[in-house]
């Protein structure tokens, strides 16, 4: 599992180790870091072009403590200081004795860049707040023009570190080098755009309890159920699926294609597209509805396709009152709004950004901007786990605990339908047992790497049923060792 760490809990953690640990420790250890990733990048550090964009905190000055190791092993090294006066002193004392150069005329940095191997920025770390200032964006347009590699120190300047919000101009970043742990805005879109690849470097602090999580490959096999030696069909879960219309019955089709493929002995589809179902997927129990009427199951899924006739109003309230975890998605989600039945068990929401903000009453603009913030509101006025669509997918609850982003997603992903086939697999795992914040993670996990799997490399467009054939392919993927 990768962590996050508050900045608040990150400042706690490194002012606790640094009473017990000589001055400066933490910050030699920071550049001692960064310094072997540049080296690495460079392959030949003598002779080398690197430039330093320093702020006025310590994030510069870790960026002062790299570049003057690299200046000790032959690279040609120039600090541009943003803020002359309040450049770390150490670092720019440690940079001018090691042979590297401080300019202050912002211009001339500018050309330097142009020409630069590796620029580094050391504007601001996780004391920057707001965007880029006026001073630095010209600096951060000329590192993103620059054909050398940029990285930046601790997290890309201008994307908040506690949300990954960009409220302006950032730098755009080859390559991150973080100290001690994540910062939730490196794993979170929009600031995880602007991160790259993503590198930590442990610096010995110990932040407690993170406020983010990402799965990892090795999680997987410990949260995917294995049917034991007594297993059946019933004991292995029921999955009913409320999907599709006979005059859409695709999204039917979709979303039992993800049942499936997920944990459920067998998936029991109601609605008017049961013969487009059938035809497909001979093994699918069908009933016409409604729900309450079709038998037993241990999960719902309902939304995908479903319209919003008085069939899929009443549908909606049943499965709400059923007794057993109910995942919504998709057209469920608009009578959600309408409906008083409370859930008598585990909810989990799947929108996308256009989704949450109807349910939240703004617009999806300010959902994909500060996407964090609007998937543990709508988690706690719903009082549902929340699954957020979208290239970092998100999945909180309405209790305190970690927020799961997705690291798996593709761009291509975005692609008609594939949305009913995560909330088919995700309501699958739901029935099969697994909580809804592991249910909802561990489908974003699969149903991304069965996208990545089935676009293969460089890529190519896929369909959703695409999606829903290497899921098992995926799945075995994830619970192979090593
Ligand atoms: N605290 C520690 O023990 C360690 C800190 N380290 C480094 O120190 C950084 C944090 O240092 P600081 O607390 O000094 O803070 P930063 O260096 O992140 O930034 C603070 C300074 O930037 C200015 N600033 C804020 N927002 C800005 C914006 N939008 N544009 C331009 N300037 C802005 C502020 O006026 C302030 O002077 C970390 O990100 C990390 O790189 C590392 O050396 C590891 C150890
Ligand atoms: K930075």
């Amino acid at each position: 599992m990768r962590r996050a760490h508050a900045v608040a809990d990150v400042r706690d953690a490194e002012a606790a180790l640094m009473r017990r640990l000589p001055e400066g420790t933490l910050m030699r250890r920071a550049a001692a870091g960064l310094a072997a990733t540049c080296a690495g990048l460079l392959g030949r550090v003598y002779g080398s072009r690197v430039v330093l964009l320093v702020g006025s905190g310590d994030n510069g000055g870790d960026a002062l403590y790299a570049g003057a190791l690299l200046a000790r092993r032959g690279a040609g090294v120039t600090a541009a200081l943003l803020a002359p006066e309040r450049a770390h002193p150490g670092g720019l004392d440690a940079l001018r004795a090691a042979g590297g150069l401080a300019v202050t005329d912002l211009a001339a940095a500018t050309r330097l860049i142009d020409r630069a191997d590796v620029v580094l920025d050391g504007i601001v770390g996780i004391g920057g707040k707001g965007g880029l200032r006026d001073d630095a964006a010209p600096l951060a347009a000329a590192a993103d023009r620059s054909a050398g590699l940029t990285v930046a120190v601790d997290l890309p300047s201008g994307i908040d570190p506690d949300t990954g919000e960009v409220p302006g101009a950032a730098v755009r970043a080859d390559v991150t080098v973080t100290f001690g742990t994540h910062k939730p805005g490196l794993l979170v879109d929009p600031g995880a755009r602007y991160a790259g690849a993503v590198r930590l470097v442990p610096i010995g602090i110990d932040p407690g309890p993170p406020v983010l999580e990402a799965l990892h490959h090795s999680d997987l096999a410990g949260l995917l159920p294995v049917p034991g030696e007594l297993s059946d069909k019933y004991r292995r879960g029921v999955v009913g699926v409320v999907a599709g219309s006979a005059r859409y019955p695709g999204a039917a089709v979709l979303a039992v294609a993800g049942a499936l493929a997920g944990a459920a002995g067998a998936v029991r589809y109601v609605g008017p597209a049961a013969d487009a179902v059938v035809r497909r997927f001979p093994e699918v129990l069908v009933h016409a509805g409604p729900p309450a009427d079709a038998g037993r199951v241990q999960a719902w899924v309902i939304g995908p396709g479903i319209g919003d006739g008085s069939g899929a109003r009443e549908a909606i309230a049943q499965v709400l009152g059923s007794g057993v975890p109910v995942l919504v998605d998709a057209d469920g989600l608009a009578l959600l709004r309408d409906t008083t039945v409370e859930p008598s068990a585990e909810l989990l929401l799947t929108p996308h950004a256009g989704e949450a903000a109807a349910l939240l009453g703004t617009d999806r603009a300010a959902v994909e901007a500060a996407r964090l913030a609007h998937v543990r509101e709508l988690a706690r006025a719903r009082r549902a786990t929340v699954l957020l669509k979208g290239s970092t997918t998100l999945v909180a609850d309405p209790v305190p605990a970690p927020v799961r982003v997705n690291p798996t997603g593709t761009g291509w992903l975005a692609t008609a339908g594939s949305g009913d086939v995560l909330s088919g697999l995700a309501g699958s795992l739901l029935a099969a047992g697994l909580t809804a914040r592991d249910a909802g993670s561990v489908a974003a996990y699969l149903h991304g790497l069965a996208a990545r799997r089935a676009t293969g490399v460089p890529g190519a467009p896929i369909t959703a049923m695409d999606v829903a054939a290497a899921l098992p392919g995926a799945w075995r993927d994830a619970v192979t060792p090593g």
